[in-house]
């Protein structure tokens, strides 16, 4: 988050936990909510907030995608905006541009009430480098694996085809490429407990990183 609006000279520090589709962020931050009670923001639960039935921006998503798109009760049918979108990068674009300035704005609004109560947040933003998201935080760890592992849990989590599958990694950045940016990376190829254990080892060194950006 920018120095502004997390205050410049307060040890309050906003994390964002990123990686590719299905390496397992969510895992990290359930973990970190329940070991280190540390309140989470998920831009993907906010993403779904965005098109919640009779919101305006489900109404343009109908418009513009037809009426095929949402169910018998007014509601999104995810499978099926998510294959037009992930097959279809303009599509997808379009998408991002009616729901990510709500996530950002929703995102500032609820870490900023959290810091008042708490020294740190956790943002969980799987776009986070692709949306421009990267200013919200102050620092960034990214869960990442192999891409073989990524597919096969992927696949056996949201029952996808292996085309499909393909599909979505493709649609965000390498992972490598975010592993460049980060400033810790996790491996998730092992057991639960193995990454608890990175977890725990990380978590130790947050407070030192910001006392030091603190101090610059
Ligand atoms: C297309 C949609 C309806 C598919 O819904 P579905 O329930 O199948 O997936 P869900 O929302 O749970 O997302 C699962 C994962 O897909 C990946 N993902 C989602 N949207 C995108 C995207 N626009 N580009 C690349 N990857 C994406 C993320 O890793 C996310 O964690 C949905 O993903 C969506 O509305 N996406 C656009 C909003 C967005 O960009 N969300 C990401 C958080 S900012
Ligand atoms: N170390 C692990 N061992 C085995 N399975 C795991 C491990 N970590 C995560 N998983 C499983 O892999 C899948 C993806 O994990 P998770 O949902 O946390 O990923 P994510 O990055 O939050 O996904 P998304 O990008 O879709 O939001 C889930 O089914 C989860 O239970």
């Amino acid at each position: 988050m920018s120095e502004s609006a997390r205050g410049k000279g307060f040890n309050k520090t906003v994390l964002g936990i990123t990686g590719g589709i299905a390496t397992g962020k969510s895992t990290v931050a359930h973990y970190l909510a329940q070991a280190h009670a540390v309140p989470i923001l998920d831009a993907d639960d906010l993403a779904r907030k965005a098109v919640a039935p009779g919101s305006e921006i489900l109404q343009r998503i109908q418009v513009h995608f037809g009426p095929g798109v949402l169910d018998q009760h007014g509601a999104l049918r995810r499978e099926t905006l998510g294959n037009l979108v992930f097959n279809n990068p303009q599509e997808r674009q379009w998408l991002e541009s009616q729901i990510h300035p709500f996530v950002r704005q929703q995102l500032i609004i609820q870490a900023q009430a959290l810091l008042g109560t708490h020294d740190q947040v956790v943002m969980v933003i799987p776009l986070l480098f692709e949306a421009a998201m990267r200013d919200l935080v102050d620092l960034v760890w990214v869960v990442a694996l192999a891409p073989e592992l990524q597919l096969s849990r992927l696949m056996a989590r949201n029952h996808l085809t292996l085309d499909q599958a393909i599909a979505r990694v493709q649609s965000q950045m390498p992972l490598s490429e975010k592993i460049k940016q980060a400033d810790w990376v996790f491996d998730n190829q092992g057991t639960l407990a193995d990454l608890y254990q990175q977890i725990d080892q990380a978590w130790g060194h947050v407070g030192a990183f910001m006392t030091k950006v603190n101090n610059q």
